[in-house]
């Protein structure tokens, strides 16, 4: 086992450092460029000037950048880029700039593209220059670089990426059938025993299926170390990302200082997380370790792998491998099956259209398996709707490029932060008519079959940064949307006085688009369904 880490007091660093304006969330970018004493006051002049020559050098070589809105000088777009749902407001600019917009922030240019030619131009057929990671200095101090997501587009990056393309691909996406039927039948079960906390039912779910497709590992309940270890590591390392909660990494010179200096709390804070980050690659690979030398190791990717594990080199990059899947999947499905719950509460004619479909395939007396797909259009169009009405990451993870670029005539320099905003893609209204009403028809054609449409990938990201685990979600997803509307009912819940409590069905976050917290009534849809469920978890 990984050293014992110490969580409770990270989180109290967490606490700590927020309280002293060293990570927030949301932020105030106001709080990081008011200067409120002698030493601040030196930081903003050596920032400025900082600021000043990074741009200069942006400006070079005569052409000029995608057009974007006019920013301040020195903090640039600072001010004009929301803490919540950005990709609402760069789909409102493409109406004024166009399909390719660039701003900048403290010198650093971001380049946004907004149309599928453009991403396909640029960050599928020159993947060479685009598939690079922005670092942020808070991220280079907490050693986060080894984190799949973020990671620079290096060797080790290379190395985990092939690992995971190889136990993540279709066909292997097949052999993980059995399981996620069994942890979809678990969930139904948490789901009927009414917690009144639906998604803590849909984390422990999630991480049961990553952690046993990784590891082999039973996660019994969501204090599971592993999995609350990976969990503070992934909720830190999305704070850390927001433009402004820390102000090293706006100005990044700032990671040059003594740590004896007043302000530098950062610094203690970036070497705990670095020891987080450490267990979440150690932790459950030691588990296996030890399972397989007593025997009791379960079939996993950990398991497959380890036995071609030659040198500590190649056993660290399938820690580094594994450690990614586990953290970067711990909360994409909650996302989109508390997407399902809101819709089934908002819309009762959908959970009516697909129970149907459902009910004239199994004739409600058996639960759907995945031989029913083919027989199931609704059903998938009602997923592929889900992807795409709120989609659960509208910008993708950010891009960097390792060169100077042109494009369409404008100047793309190297080292810029290039984002594809999937929300302006999939709420195009020429494409996908009224956007923003959730209509699963849409992926249907006039025959009730279901479409393939191949801009509905844009949800899995671009280019070689492609989402590897999109197969497993195809498989996923659609058993787990099968097995909840064959048994469950949704509706609004009632107050003690028997009223409706209202639904709001508003979304938020920056880069993790998820809806706010609502209440709902979840019960078996009879009795024979209630038998179903009982029957599929003896
Ligand atoms: C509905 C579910 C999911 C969605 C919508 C989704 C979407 C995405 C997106 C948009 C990216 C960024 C791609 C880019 O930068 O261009 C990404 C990256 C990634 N995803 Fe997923 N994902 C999902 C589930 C999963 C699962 C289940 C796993 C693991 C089993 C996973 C593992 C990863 C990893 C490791 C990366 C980083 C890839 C890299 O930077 O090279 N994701 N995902």
């Amino acid at each position: 086992m990984g050293a014992e880490v110490d969580f409770k007091s990270i989180r109290q660093d967490v606490k700590k450092a927020r309280e002293n304006r060293l990570f927030s969330s949301p932020p105030s970018p106001l709080i990081y460029i008011m200067p409120t004493s002698y030493s601040n006051l030196f930081f903003l002049g050596a920032g400025l000037i900082f600021c000043i020559v990074l741009h200069r050098r942006r400006q070079r070589n005569g052409l000029s950048r995608p057009p974007g809105p006019r920013g301040l000088p020195v903090i640039g777009n600072l001010l004009d880029i929301p803490k919540e749902r950005s990709w609402l407001t760069y789909s409102e600019w493409a109406k004024t700039y166009g399909d390719i917009i660039s701003i900048e922030v403290f010198g650093q240019v971001i380049v946004v593209l907004q149309s599928p030619k453009a991403v396909r131009d640029l960050l599928d057929k020159k993947g060479a220059i685009y598939s690079d990671r922005p670092t942020l200095p808070f991220y280079e101090l907490a050693k986060w670089g080894w984190f799949l997501p973020m990671a620079r587009s290096d060797d080790q990056w290379r190395a985990g990426r092939r690992a995971l393309e190889r136990g993540l691909r279709p066909s292997s996406a097949l052999q993980y059938r059995p399981m996620f039927k069994a942890r979809t039948h678990e969930l139904l079960q948490r789901l009927i025993a009414q917690s009144g906390n639906f998604k803590d039912d849909l984390e422990q779910y999630e991480s049961a299926t990553n952690m046993s497709i990784a590891y082999g590992y039973d996660v019994q309940s969501n204090d599971d170390k592993f999995v609350k270890t990976a969990r503070d590591f992934v909720r830190m390392t999305q704070q850390a990302a927001l433009p402004g909660s820390m102000l090293v990494n706006d100005l990044p010179f700032l990671k040059y200082l003594p740590d004896w200096l007043p302000g530098t709390g950062f610094k203690v804070l970036a070497k705990k997380s670095c020891e987080l980050g450490e267990e979440v690659i150690n932790g459950p690979l030691e588990f296996v370790k030890e399972a397989m030398s007593n025997g009791t190791a379960k079939l996993s990717l950990a398991v497959d792998a380890l036995r071609e594990v030659h040198t500590a080199k190649q056993e660290r990059d399938l820690a580094i491998a594994l450690g990614s899947l586990h953290a970067a999947a711990s909360d994409s499905m909650v996302a989109v099956l508390s997407s399902l719950f809101l819709v089934l509460v908002l819309h009762p004619s959908v959970q009516e259209k697909a129970q149907k479909e459902l009910d004239r395939v199994t004739g409600g007396t058996r639960l759907p398996d995945y031989e029913d797909r083919s027989s199931l259009p609704y059903l998938d169009a009602l997923c592929k709707e889900l992807l795409r009405w709120q989609m659960i990451a509208p910008l993708a993870f950010p891009h960097a490029t390792i060169e100077d670029d042109v494009y369409d005539g404008y100047f793309i320099p190297k080292g810029s932060l290039v984002m594809a905003n999937g929300w302006s893609m999939l709420h195009d209204p020429t494409q996908y008519p009224e956007p923003d009403t959730f209509k699963p028809e849409r992926h249907l054609n006039a025959d009730g079959a279901f479409i393939d449409d191949p801009t509905m990938n844009t949800v899995f990201g671009f280019g070689k940064r492609i989402c590897p685990g999109r197969h497993l979600v195809d498989q996923k997803l659609f058993i787990a949307v099968a097995l909840v509307l064959s048994t469950l009912t949704f509706a609004k819940a009632k107050d003690a006085n028997g009223n409706e409590i209202p639904v709001e069905g508003t979304f938020s976050g920056n880069i993790l688009n998820q809806p706010d917290p609502f209440q709902c009534s979840i019960v078996p849809r009879n009795q024979a369904a209630l038998q179903l469920i009982t029957a599929a978890v003896e």
